[in-house]
């Protein structure tokens, strides 16, 4: 299925996951706006976009998504580049377990003020059209471990935000459908920064069990993960569902027991 003529954005679209999903997006001839906070990352990002794809068919936006007012900024800028908004990706997430307060600020906060964000520029409530959001969670959800307490909580949130706001979704018609993604290990800059104690703070000591489940559970393309989310953007059948991808699985579903009383 083609994408022409709908408009995505991408947070932390500059490198890793985010980057190969605006490939993958910009190869199904949607425009995309990439939102991140690393200027020469996403500058570079662009130059190669525009050299394979054509000039015109995405743009780079410098924001800290934990800045709520620049967020705010950036999904305006979106819609005046390109004149409307279909699908949010809300992928930005960092590990940093010495700066925790940081990491909920980007992983959790940002995540509900880009869902909120998406809302009023496609939601029917809104008086717009409808679109699709895909927040990015973990695997770090459903397998925690000693190295990275706060992301483990901020990737729980996630999903239970999600799951909640795909629910309003339906219930209140706003013909949105929200979606949550929970990669395990991918190969990607972010990867490599739980051996820093920069990041990790006294959880540094912990890397080499961390290290060990790696080699258990292997790394997976971020390539992969790109697949799932136009499987979770192409598929208008999926609202509140919770997409895992792993090495020994592939790209699968979580199933949750029905709502008892
Ligand atoms: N790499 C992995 O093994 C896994 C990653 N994830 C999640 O996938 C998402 C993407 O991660 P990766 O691509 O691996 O990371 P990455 O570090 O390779 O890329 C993240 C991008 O987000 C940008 N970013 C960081 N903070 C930002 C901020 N405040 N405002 C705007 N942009 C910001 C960075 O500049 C970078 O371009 C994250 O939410 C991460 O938690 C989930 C499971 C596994
Ligand atoms: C340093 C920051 C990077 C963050 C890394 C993550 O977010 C990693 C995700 C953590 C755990 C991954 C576990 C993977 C397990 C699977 O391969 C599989 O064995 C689990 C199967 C369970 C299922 O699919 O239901």
């Amino acid at each position: 299925m083609s994408l022409y003529g709908k408009v995505a954005l991408v947070t932390g679209g500059a490198q890793g996951i985010g980057r190969a999903v605006v490939q993958s997006l910009l190869l199904s001839s949607a425009k995309v706006a990439v939102v991140d906070l690393n200027k020469t990352c996403g500058e570079e990002c662009k130059t190669q976009l525009d050299t394979e794809f054509g000039e015109g068919h995405c743009t780079f936006i410098q924001c800290d998504v934990s800045h709520g007012d620049a967020l705010r900024d950036a999904f305006q800028s979106t819609v005046d580049q390109f004149g409307r908004l279909d699908i949010v990706i809300n992928n930005a997430g960092i590990n940093n377990e010495k700066n925790w307060e940081k990491t909920i600020q980007v992983n959790l906060t940002s995540v509900i003020k880009g869902t909120y964000l998406a809302l009023e520029h496609m939601s029917k409530e809104y008086g717009k059209e409808g679109g699709t959001i895909i927040n990015v969670s973990s695997m770090a959800a459903f397998m925690h471990s000693p190295h990275q307490p706060v992301y483990t909580a901020t990737k729980h949130g996630v999903i239970g935000f999600t799951r909640a706001m795909a629910d309003a979704s339906s219930q209140g018609d706003y013909g949105v459908r929200i979606n949550v993604l929970c990669p395990a290990f991918v190969d990607t800059p972010l990867l490599h920064s739980v051996e820093q104690e920069d990041n990790m703070g006294k959880f540094v000591k912990f890397k080499d069990d961390f290290k060990l489940r790696m080699d258990k559970f292997g790394v997976l393309p971020p390539s992969l993960i790109a697949e799932g989310m136009m499987r979770l953007i192409m598929d208008t059948s999926l609202n509140g569902a919770v997409m895992k991808i792993t090495c020994s699985k592939g790209i699968h579903f979580h199933s949750y027991e029905p709502m008892s009383a």
